[in-house]
């Protein structure tokens, strides 16, 4: 086998199994990939999210290598089962790709999301998975979480009171793809944005977070996917409260304030949590976690120092 295999040339069967000898084994599973289903020694409630990346829309193929992609696609899921307070278990993924994928750019993938995995989240592994042939390549994630035994965090459960809290970066990503869009190419921006980029296009996020903020007690979480305004609307609506911003806190992120409200993709947790479990949170999570407002009773709105905040963001429908 050579560099340039191609999977046209090498067959389906052949790929397969040059992915699969790459993967990490998960530790829930009694059957890893391979036969006609994983099975996994589950213990009790389960979280099962899945998301699919197309290129065009979610990734550009002139922009991302395999590798940025296989990153991404497990940061992404693993962040959606965090959010609601699970511990991640194990990752299916479906690759749709060109006849003209190479095996190598296969096998890239393969250790990118392996090493994502190792440093996100030690024990979880890729237990099976589908490959096909598409005119437009394509990756779907479905991601496994076990609760451990507590009631997930729902993005209903904030209450007056409670502050709210970030877990990882805030506009990186969405000044990543700020300046890709600007036309500069991928490989300059790489070397002079090192952060934004990687932010962007192969982001590492605190995925253990989110079970260790469930168990200090957090009242609500979700990840922030679509831009930290949006998303914080999504909490103030299910929960029926107010998610109230301070100015200087959002200013401590490393990226201009219109990235850091509406950029998304940051996969950073963004929970709330009892006034009186602050101070144990910040130390438990350490500098990953910072406070940025509080919870407010009233209509359902986000604002910043009071003021309102216009309710815009990541909308693949009407972007
Ligand atoms: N085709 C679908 N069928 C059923 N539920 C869906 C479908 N698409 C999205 N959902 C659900 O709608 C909710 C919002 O989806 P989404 O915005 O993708 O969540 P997130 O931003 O956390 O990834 C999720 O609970 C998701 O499971
Ligand atoms: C080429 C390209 N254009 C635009 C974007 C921006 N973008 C794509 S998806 C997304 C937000 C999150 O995606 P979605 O599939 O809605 O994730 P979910 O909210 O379901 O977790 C953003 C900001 C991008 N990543 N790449
Ligand atoms: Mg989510």
């Amino acid at each position: 086998m050579t560099a340039d295999d191609r999977i046209r040339t090498v067959g389906e069967q052949a790929a397969l199994a040059r992915i699969i000898a790459r993967l990490t084994p998960a530790d829930a599973a009694v059957v890893g990939p391979g036969d006609d289903s994983a099975v996994l020694a589950a213990g009790g409630q389960t979280a099962i999210t899945t998301d699919t990346m197309f290129e065009g829309g979610d990734f550009r193929l002139d922009w991302s290598t395999f590798a940025d992609l296989g990153t991404k696609c497990v940061t992404t899921n693993l962040t959606d089962v965090a959010a609601m307070g699970a511990r991640p278990t194990a990752l299916v993924i479906a690759l749709g790709v060109l006849a003209d994928t190479t095996v190598e750019q296969l096998e890239q993938f393969a250790d990118a999301a392996s090493a994502a995995l190792a440093k996100q989240a030690p024990g979880v592994g890729v237990v099976g998975g589908d490959l096909s042939v598409s005119p437009t390549t394509t990756i779907a994630v479905t991601a496994l979480g076990d609760l451990e035994g507590r009631s997930p965090v729902l993005r209903s459960g904030a209450r007056p009171g409670d502050a709210i809290v970030v877990c990882g970066e805030l506009g990186l990503a969405g000044e990543g793809l700020r300046l890709l869009l600007e036309g500069t190419p991928p490989d300059d921006l790489r070397r002079t944005h090192p952060r934004e980029m990687q932010a962007h296009l192969a982001p590492i996020a605190p995925v253990a977070a989110g079970a260790q903020l469930a168990r200090l007690g957090a009242t609500s979480m979700l990840d922030v996917s679509d831009g930290l305004v949006l998303d914080g609307f999504r909490v103030a609506r299910a929960s029926a409260v107010r998610l109230d911003f301070d100015r200087a806190a959002l200013d401590s992120y490393d990226a201009p304030l219109e990235s850091v409200l509406y950029g998304g993709e940051d996969h950073a947790l963004l929970a709330t949590v009892p006034a009186d479990a602050v101070e144990r949170v910040l130390s438990e999570l350490g500098s990953d976690a910072r406070v940025v407002g509080s919870v407010e009773a009233g209509e359902p709105q986000v604002t910043t120092g009071g003021q309102p905040l216009e309710e815009r963001g990541w909308d693949p429908f009407t972007r």
